[in-house]
């Protein structure tokens, strides 16, 4: 569950969530005998029947109304669990046995696990845009950008927007859905109006009767895509093609003038009812959960792979006007399936991360046409089986470890380690540092503590490997050893590069806060090209080497 799921560490007490939303006391099932479903609260002997798509729906209800301060309706015949195994939340096995199909609880906590994951992505991506390029030292902040985002197939519930709007006061939603189900939209447009968010949250129906002009904007296409695709065709030609020829990225492309941070979209699962009921069988929720999902909700050709694959081809002609498109996917087959092709279109800068909640697990991927990368906590998935190994991005993180564990004093050592690597980055030609002094870079700093420090880094070239100082040798003796020019930057404003280079982040500091711990030095690389990966890969070897070295030399 990710570290900022407010129920990673306490599952509700149902008792006193009934408290607050009255609604919810009539399906609270209090037995006096300790049960099974027990450990489902704090009250050991207060639940409530999992089996019951009612009071499953009451019980989301609540939680949104208590935790979130959102007033929410979900008609009987939308998406709201218990869909097996997949469109559920269960909470950690601390709290509900794996095993148990009452591993269920509601629908929304799972879906807060992927925004939490874009808030991260989103603020990764601000720190770098904004903050480490070398034009932001001691200059004003840029102006702070609107961040905008799109949730794809927003559903009855508008679940994402809503979410995202209450964790993110300045964010900006549109909520995309399709008309072929326009009782989602309906009950959609009432849950944000009931929430006060219709200034806030766009609902865009992407029908053929909402916009006559769909045709001409996507022709047009957009001004500001770098990367367009290299067919010419019009996705939609009229208003009577199939609503699956509306491009999913449709707000994208309908609100051609407006840049966008992120698109998220937890697509239709199945590719048809046989797939549903294959998919149902074997899974431990059992026969007698009941899907109350209508089957536009959860039905696509092709299944959620094949949906993504299209968000993947489209977003190509959206290029950098979105910075980072994501979106969830249930099938292992599936992630396989979309990475795949993501290495057809030579789409290199990209995320995996998964959700796990007692033994189901679900995966989200991220993908991006910027320059911007991000670090692996946030890329890249921990422990992953081999399948999913397979499929994960490069490292854009490194880490050294520094045998400091001998000294006396600890935090003496990391200052020591501090100015070792402060001498190795002043030894390496033209390339720009400083040092970040209020930790408020976002590289990854749980406290201020003088035993931590920062750095940021940028190179233009290799100028540190033996064949290359002996390039520069050379150029610089048939110069007249002329000092090389070193002013001249190839970032624009925003520390975009613009010819080749890469911008990292350094972070010194101890493995372990106690005593006897060793030092590490991480490097992140936060911005670059594809093509500049090996450039970054070289200087974490040859700064790692150096460091060793001082260390070994000095101490
Ligand atoms: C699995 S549901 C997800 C609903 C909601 N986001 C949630 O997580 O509860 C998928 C949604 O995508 C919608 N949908 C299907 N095809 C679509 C398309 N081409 N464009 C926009 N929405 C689509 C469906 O109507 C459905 O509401």
């Amino acid at each position: 569950m990710h570290p900022r799921n407010i129920y990673r560490h306490k599952a509700p007490d149902f008792l006193e969530l009934a408290e607050v939303y009255p609604k919810l006391k009539k399906h609270l099932i209090i037995s006096s005998t300790k049960s099974a479903t027990s450990t489902l609260s704090l009250s050991p002997a207060v639940t409530i029947d999992f089996q019951n798509e009612e009071s499953q729906r009451c019980l989301t209800e609540a939680l949104l109304y208590r935790d979130f301060g959102l007033k929410l309706q979900i008609p009987s015949d939308r998406l709201c669990p218990p869909v097996p195994n997949r469109l559920v939340f269960s909470l950690t096995n601390h709290f509900f046995p794996a095993d148990s199909k009452f591993a269920q609880l509601s629908l929304f906590v799972s879906r807060l696990n992927y925004v939490l994951w874009i808030q991260d992505i989103v603020r990764n991506t601000q720190i770098t845009e904004r903050e480490l390029s070398p034009t932001s030292q001691g200059m004003e902040r840029h102006e702070i950008e609107m961040i905008r985002g799109v949730d794809i197939g927003t559903g009855s519930s508008a679940i994402y927007p809503l979410l995202a709007c209450v964790l993110e006061p300045s964010w900006r939603m549109y909520a995309s859905g399709s008309e072929i189900d326009r009782v989602s939209l309906v009950c959609a447009e009432k849950n944000i109006s009931d929430n006060n968010l219709q200034d806030r949250i766009e609902l865009i129906d992407s029908s053929c009767s909402s916009s006559s002009f769909v045709s001409q904007s996507l022709a047009t296409g957009s001004d500001d895509a770098t990367m367009v695709m290299d067919d010419e065709e019009n996705p939609r030609e009229d208003c009577n093609s199939e609503s699956r020829d509306i491009p999913i990225l449709w707000p994208l492309f309908l609100h051609s003038d407006v840049s966008f941070y992120f698109a998220m979209c937890n697509p239709p699962f199945y590719s048809s009812i046989e797939d549903i009921e294959q998919s149902a069988k074997g899974k431990m929720t059992g026969p007698n959960a009941v899907c109350t999902g209508a089957e536009v909700e959860m039905i696509t050709p092709g299944g959620e792979s094949e949906f993504v694959m299209r968000m993947m081809e489209e977003s190509r002609r959206v290029g950098t006007r979105c910075r980072w498109f994501t979106s969830m996917l249930g099938k292992l087959s599936s992630i396989e399936q979309v990475v795949d092709l993501l290495k057809v279109l030579k789409i290199h800068n990209y995320a995996i991360t998964e959700f796990v909640q007692g033994q189901t697990r679900r995966w989200a991927v991220a993908w991006s046409f910027i320059d911007v990368r991000l670090p692996d906590s946030i890329a890249r998935i921990s422990y992953p089986n081999q399948i999913i190994q397979r499929c994960l991005p490069a490292r854009n993180t490194f880490q050294q470890t520094v045998p400091v564990s001998g000294c006396t004093d600890t935090n003496l050592a990391t200052e020591a380690l501090r100015k070792i690597l402060m001498e190795i980055l002043r030894a390496v030609y033209k390339a720009e540092f400083w040092e970040v002094k209020d930790g408020a870079h976002g590289i990854q700093k749980a406290e201020e503590t003088h035993k931590e420090s920062y750095f940021v880094l940028r190179v233009e070239e290799d100028t540190w490997s033996r064949s290359a100082r002996r390039k520069l040798q050379q150029q610089q003796l048939e110069k007249g050893a002329q000092e090389t020019d070193t002013s001249a930057s190839n970032s624009d404003r925003n520390g975009r590069m613009e010819k080749s280079g890469a911008v990292c982040t350094i972070h010194v500091g101890l493995c372990d806060e106690n005593n006897g711990s060793d030092a590490f030095v991480e490097f992140n690389w936060r911005r670059g090209r594809e093509e500049d990966r090996t450039l970054f890969q070289s200087l974490c070897s040859h700064l790692s080497r150096k460091i060793l070295q001082h260390w070994r030399d000095n101490f």
